[in-house]
């Protein structure tokens, strides 16, 4: 049974496919209401209101994936998800046409006075005179940040006859060209716009990035939009902007304290103001609220998300593909960490044949997560494997080879200790499964699952029996049994798979018997 919170007002249509599961309890309360529960929880499903702090995350141990039914994340403290393995997943598109639209009402408000119209009307007033507005026709509008609502809000703009210029830097030529926009420096966006709106993340670079030095870089006159985070306009430099006269008016959705409480922007006649509803409509919320209900329903079922934050995303053809060398991988990875049952410094990992075309760093993902599982008491997954290992000063690396030893495939591993090092390859056969054929300088071929005894000894006669008689005698029953050798004579080993895990007393045993160097389970 999986458990899910849902923390803020997620659209409950949009959450049926979750709700009709048997497998899942979906719960909806605050997080606060919640306290008592909250270790229960697999997933959280959160809008902008809850705060995914470590807090919040370490009173949640069990949570294996946070949803945003929504775009940004920044209510969300993604790497200190990342540290607990937690998979963070956003719905991108779900509210971007709701968004431009909202952003392009407020445009349509805010240069016609039509907020502060109504009130007047509806104070009984009639007085035309004081609510001239100005046309949006001919205009020239400056979008900073050109992603998905950016360029929606251009599409609206270029309708109306506006003059669209942007400035992102990440931006291509081609994109302007097609969207009819001109690409531009900040500084010429600033200069030459009579409305600039800002449509980007809230990030280090973009915050206060309409500050007081670029807001004096502004027309005198100049409206400006923020739809997206609030503090990229900076509220400061905004209300002296206000004051002095050079700009004109605002339209904010967004603030940096949401609420804002009493702020001093909100005394501004000129500055119309709404509580952060750009998603808010019916279409984008059941849009969010299913895009990210599928996406946990697919990860708590085993499957890839792909609109993840902290993984590689993956689409379900390519996870269909990988999905048996991810298998592999990670297996290779608990079967190398349980037999060099030492510190290790560096893991190498190479892909030969066809599995190299395929998206290697998930697997790899999947490698170290194996390898680190029987190492680290804390959740390790392919989430969060690869900062643990750094942190353990473990360095790791993939390769790329034409070396298929003979396979179509073959991933091959090696673990360096401070004395030892070890390396062990894998393959996977089309319809018979995965195989590993080379272990510790030995060519074997054995099935990488279940409860795994390796054995190594001289090669004489009778060792298979030696060994048989004394699992036998304690009802240690053999499923399967590999053997191989270098040369006649010399040094031997056995893979035996056994139907239950061996304890430890039997294992001394064997080690006790003549000619047996080393005995070691391998739990998989
Ligand atoms: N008001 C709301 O309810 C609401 C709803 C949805 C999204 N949003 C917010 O709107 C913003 C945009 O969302 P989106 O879906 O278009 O995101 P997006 O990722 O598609 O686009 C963001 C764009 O900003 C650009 N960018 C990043 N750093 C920049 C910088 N320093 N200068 C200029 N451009 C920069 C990126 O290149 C990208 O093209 C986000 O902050 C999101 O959280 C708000
Ligand atoms: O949840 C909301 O309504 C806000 C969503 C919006 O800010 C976003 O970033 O997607």
């Amino acid at each position: 049974m999986f458990r899910i919170l849902v923390s803020d007002p997620i659209s409950e249509e949009g959450l049926a496919p979750l709700r009709k599961s048997e497998h899942i309890e979906v719960v909806q309360k605050k997080v606060t209401e919640a306290e008592e529960r909250l270790h229960e929880f697999d997933a959280l499903l959160v809008r902008s209101a809850t705060k995914v702090t470590e807090e919040l995350l370490v009173k949640m141990p069990n949570l294996k994936i946070v949803g945003r039914a929504g775009v940004g994340v920044d209510n969300i403290d993604v790497e200190a998800a990342t540290r607990h393995g937690v998979v963070v997943i956003n719905a991108p598109n779900g509210n971007t046409i709701s968004t431009a639209e909202h952003t392009f009402a407020m445009m349509a408000a805010l240069v016609r006075h039509i907020p502060q119209a109504h009130v007047s009307v509806k104070s009984r007033e009639w007085n035309r005179s004081a609510f001239v507005g100005s046309e949006l026709h001919g205009k020239h509008l400056g979008i900073v940040g050109f992603g998905r609502i950016g360029s929606e809000v251009a599409k609206r703009a270029r309708a109306f006859g506006m003059n669209v210029h942007v400035y992102d830097p990440f931006l291509t030529k081609e994109r302007a060209e097609k969207l009819g926009v001109s690409i531009c420096s900040l500084d010429e966006v600033l200069a030459l716009s009579d409305i600039i709106t800002v449509h980007t993340p809230l990030t280090k670079e973009t915050k206060g990035l309409l500050g007081e030095k670029n807001l004096a870089k502004t027309k005198k006159g100049v409206y400006l939009l923020n739809c997206a985070r609030g503090g990229i306009i900076d509220e400061q430099a905004l209300v002296k902007f206000l004051e002095n006269g050079h700009v004109a008016g605002a339209a904010l959705d967004v603030f940096e304290q949401e609420p804002p409480g009493d702020h001093p922007l909100l005394s501004f006649d000129n500055v119309i103001v709404t509580p952060h509803l750009g998603a808010s409509t019916i279409e984008a919320q059941l849009n969010v609220a299913t895009q990210v209900a599928e996406e946990v329903l697919q990860f708590l079922n085993g499957k890839p998300v792909t609109s993840s934050i902290n993984l590689p995303t993956l689409s379900k053809d390519l996870y269909e593909k990988i999905q048996s060398f991810y298998t592999l991988a990670k297996k290779m990875g608990m079967i190398a960490s349980q037999y060099m049952n030492l510190p290790v410094q560096e893991i190498t990992v190479t892909y030969a044949g066809t599995v190299a075309d395929l998206e290697t760093t998930y697997i790899t993902r999947s490698l170290l997560a194996g390898f680190l599982k029987p190492r680290v008491a804390s959740t390790v997954n392919e989430v969060n494997a690869a900062m643990i290992a750094k942190e353990r000063g473990i360095t790791f690396g993939e390769k790329f080879s034409d070396q298929t030893h003979g396979y179509a495939n073959c991933i091959s591993l090696t673990v360096y200790g401070e004395n030892k090092t070890f390396t062990i390859m894998g393959t996977h056969i089309p319809n018979y499964g995965n195989r590993i054929v080379y272990f510790d300088g030995f060519s074997i071929d054995f099935a990488p699952e279940g409860h795994l005894l390796y054995i190594q000894h001289q090669d004489k006669p009778g060792m298979i029996g030696k060994v048989g008689n004394v699992l036998g005698s304690h009802h240690a029953n053999i499923a399967t049994m590999q053997v191989g050798r270098q040369q006649a004579g010399g040094r031997a080993i056995m893979m035996l798979s056994l139907d239950k895990p061996l304890d430890d007393e039997l294992l001394e045993k064997l080690v006790d018997i003549e000619d047996i160097e080393s005995a070691k389970k391998l739990e998989l």
